[in-house]
């Protein structure tokens, strides 16, 4: 089953959009970022949150120590590392990450490859930002790293309309959405809650339970 990170949460009525519709994770943004908030106001959303969502914490070339100061103050899950981070920076880290990998063309997912067997993100490479670009790449591309779909979370211009079919071509571990949520930007509940149903009942098809 694939799961579903809301990312990009900036209130605790959010973060409630976010569990109470069924979401498996929550990403808040540390980087700079229209959507960026504080420690201290995550660390007090994450709070309310049930224990069993995960928190994740993004950033955009953080040193260590800030890394791992944030999960203290936050108590986050993982880390997702969306700027320049190495390889070897990452092999030397003691906190749980997640690295993710900017595609524009399929070359860039060879990088995959040199970032151990941890969870990677996929997001699209087209857009000024680091991330949260509402932007797509091809799917298809992921065809040939099939061995690695457990361990991949699909990002990038993902909404109700495309999610079905990005799961479809590339079976992930988790999908993450941002942009696909927001209207005026900001988090919308009524999208949120469509969003994670369209993943929810394409699954259940799936796995025959409607026949
Ligand atoms: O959301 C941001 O502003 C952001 C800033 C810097 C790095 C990553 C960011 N967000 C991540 O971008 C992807 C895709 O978002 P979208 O659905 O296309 O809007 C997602 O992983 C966010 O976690």
């Amino acid at each position: 089953m694939t799961k579903v990170k809301v990312c990009g949460i900036r209130e605790r009525e959010e973060a409630k959009w976010a569990a109470d519709a069924g979401a498996d994770a929550v990403g808040f943004v540390f980087a700079e970022s229209k959507r960026r908030v504080t420690l201290e106001k995550a660390a007090d959303i994450a709070d309310s949150l049930p224990k069993d969502i995960l928190k994740i914490g993004v950033f955009v070339n953080a040193s260590e120590s800030e890394l791992q100061y944030a999960m203290d103050v936050v108590k986050l899950d993982y880390v997702q590392l969306h700027g320049d981070e190495t390889p070897e920076f990452c092999r030397e880290l003691t906190i749980p990450f997640i690295k993710a990998i900017s595609i524009r063309e399929k070359s860039d997912l060879q990088a995959l490859q040199s970032y151990g067997s941890g969870l990677l993100l996929v997001d699209s490479g087209k857009g000024p930002f680091r991330g949260g670009n509402g932007t797509t790449f091809d799917w298809e591309y992921l065809s040939d790293y099939e061995s690695l779909k457990d361990n991949i979370i699909l990002a990038g211009g993902l909404k109700k309309e495309n999610v079905t079919e990005a799961i479809k071509k590339t079976e992930p571990y988790m999908v993450d959405v941002s942009s696909g949520v927001e209207r005026n930007g900001r988090k919308d509940c009524k999208m949120i809650k469509a969003f994670i149903e369209e993943v929810k009942s394409f699954q259940k098809e799936e796995s025959g339970e409607y026949s």
